[in-house]
């Protein structure tokens, strides 16, 4: 049967009093990009979370690949969680300070049990170049990187889960405006590469404009197609 990659249908999100999202749906398939797109505090990062199942949403549901995500239970949705991967704004908040990039990238395939000794290394130094960085950087920490360095080597680690959706919050709002375009384009090369899709957060319309398929404009927490 044929279904949507990720399919949102009437997620709420509540923080106490406030409805942060509210009966949001929309649908996205592979290969594609669905931006949300709307002011500061409209909803989109909660969205995020809600269609991550980092935050479990009050209301609605989220098919992805059509298993219905709401439904399950922590230890049903962890196989899953590797093949839809976020990218946030920070990038030097998704890596550990502490941890070579390399091993930052590697520990995905460790995890997955998909490191061995004699091919991983290779594994990783091809994920960097990949992202269009020189695999030497693989010895340096994050804070010896730039940010668009630092995004790329996040990029390259949520790579390493073989992911098949990136929910990308923000993704190259913290990085200067000559580093950006790089970024986009590397996107924009792995979704044509390896069929991904994105849901692509971002308040900044041209950018948008740019690179989205799609969009839901935000409003307190409703959706608007566009
Ligand atoms: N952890 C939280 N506790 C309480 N309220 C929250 C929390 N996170 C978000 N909110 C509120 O929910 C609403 C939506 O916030 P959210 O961060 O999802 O919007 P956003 O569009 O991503 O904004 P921004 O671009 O500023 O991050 C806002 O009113 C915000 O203040």
């Amino acid at each position: 049967m044929n279904h949507p990659l990720l399919d949102v249908r009437d997620i709420t999100v509540r923080y106490g009093p406030v409805t942060a999202v509210d009966q949001l749906s929309f649908a996205l398939d592979a290969g594609e990009t669905l931006a949300l797109n709307g002011p500061s505090g409209c909803g989109k990062s909660s969205t995020a979370l809600a269609v991550l199942q980092l935050r479990r949403p009050d209301g609605g549901q989220v098919r992805f690949e059509g298993r219905e995500l709401t439904a399950l239970t922590e230890r049903e949705l962890r196989p899953l969680r590797p093949r839809m991967q976020p990218v946030f704004q920070d990038p030097y908040g998704s890596l550990s300070p502490r941890h070579r990039v390399r091993d930052a990238v590697a520990e995905p395939l460790r995890i997955r049990g998909a490191w061995d000794r004699s091919d991983g290394p290779a594994r990783v130094a091809e994920l960097l170049d990949r992202v269009g960085l020189d695999p030497a950087y693989g010895d340096r920490r994050p804070h010896e990187l730039s940010g668009g360095q630092c995004q790329r080597a996040g990029i390259a680690r949520a790579l390493a889960c073989e992911p098949r959706l990136l929910v990308l919050d923000e993704p190259v709002s913290a990085l200067d405006a000559s580093v950006r375009a790089g970024v986009l384009n590397l996107l924009d090369d792995l979704q044509d590469e390896l069929g991904l899709g994105y849901l692509f957060i971002c308040h900044d319309r041209a950018v948008v404009r740019h690179f989205a398929d799609r969009v839901v404009e935000m409003r307190n927490g409703r959706g608007v197609h566009t």
